[in-house]
């Protein structure tokens, strides 16, 4: 779907001269669990939608362009003065995750100075490489951020991060180029879930108009409620939207996980922690949860 209004009504509640939420929506997989009931109309929420690639949406969120959005996790670290977090919401996984692959033409112990390409859509899994290959390898490759395209990566650099939909696609395309999963090498190297991605809403928002966002929660938790409960049409929808085989897609949607309990967070702050020793961040931000604060 285009850049538009999702098909959701106008909310009854909703003051008449209020303005919709812009509202963000990465252009992956992961986020149609959490979408699917908006799109299908079945619940209510008057908004425009920008979709695009993580990158897209931090910057667009930086910016000042959206009210609520999915945002990389490095990037709330960055930015956590201007925005809140969604309570109960992102996109992690407890291990393998499936589509945050380093793709490798020779052993990652081998990597120490050679040209490895990072996708452009990324924030959060540039600085997962780093911590992977960096303090668990021992390595420190020649980074360069490089478009999403898997065969031209690979022609000048001896290794590639996709993410998503591109990943999942790429794994699929050429299953000969082998891969790291990088959800399962945290997993490994730290013990913790890996949260890649967090719902915020900007600060003025929140403090301006809390009933906006308490309508928004609220309609987040009721998509996805009608998302689970039809998972074989969310596959269906997920299969023909992308091509992929309907297993594949079958398995990433229990890899996924959207809850942002103890145990994400306590992973979350161990990533902050890492980021920061790499010089990623110059400190870990306090989480602050929209309604905890
Ligand atoms: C698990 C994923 O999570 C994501 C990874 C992100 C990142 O690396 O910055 C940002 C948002 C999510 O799309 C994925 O895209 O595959």
């Amino acid at each position: 779907m285009p850049a538009g209004r999702l098909p959701g009504r106008k909310a009854a509640t909703a003051a008449p001269e209020a303005p919709p939420i812009r509202l963000g929506y990465i252009d992956y997989l992961n986020c149609l669990p959490v979408y699917f009931g908006i799109e299908q109309g079945a619940v209510e929420l008057d908004v425009t939608v920008q979709k695009g690639p993580p990158s897209a949406l931090n910057r667009a969120f930086r910016e000042g362009r959206l009210d609520v959005t999915p945002v990389s996790s490095i990037e709330y670290a960055r930015h956590a003065a201007d925005c809140v977090i969604i309570p109960g919401l992102s996109i992690s996984a407890d291990g393998r995750v499936a589509s945050i692959l380093l793709f490798h033409r020779r052993p990652l112990e081998e990597l120490d100075g050679r040209p490895v390409a990072l996708t452009a859509s990324s924030a959060t899994s540039v600085v997962l490489t780093r911590i992977i290959l960096e303090l668990r390898y021992g390595v420190r490759p020649a980074y360069r951020v490089a478009p999403p395209d898997l065969d031209a990566m690979l022609a000048e650099h001896d290794a590639a991060l996709l993410i998503g939909d591109d990943a999942l696609l790429a794994a699929q395309a050429y299953p000969e180029i082998p891969h790291v999963d990088l959800g399962a090498e945290w997993k490994a190297f730290t013990g913790h879930p890996m949260v890649y991605a967090l719902w915020v809403a900007r600060r003025e928002l929140a403090e301006a108009d809390p009933a906006a966002l308490r309508r928004v929660v609220r309609v987040f938790h009721a998509s996805q409620e009608y998302a689970w409960d039809r998972r074989p049409e969310m596959v269906a929808e997920a299969v023909a939207r992308r091509g992929l085989p309907p297993d594949v897609v079958d398995d990433y949607f229990d890899l996924i996980r959207h809850e942002f309990g103890p145990r994400y967070r306590r992973g979350l702050v161990a990533f902050y922690e890492y980021a920061r020793r790499l010089g990623e961040l110059d400190a870990v931000p306090p989480l602050r949860v929209w309604g905890e604060e």
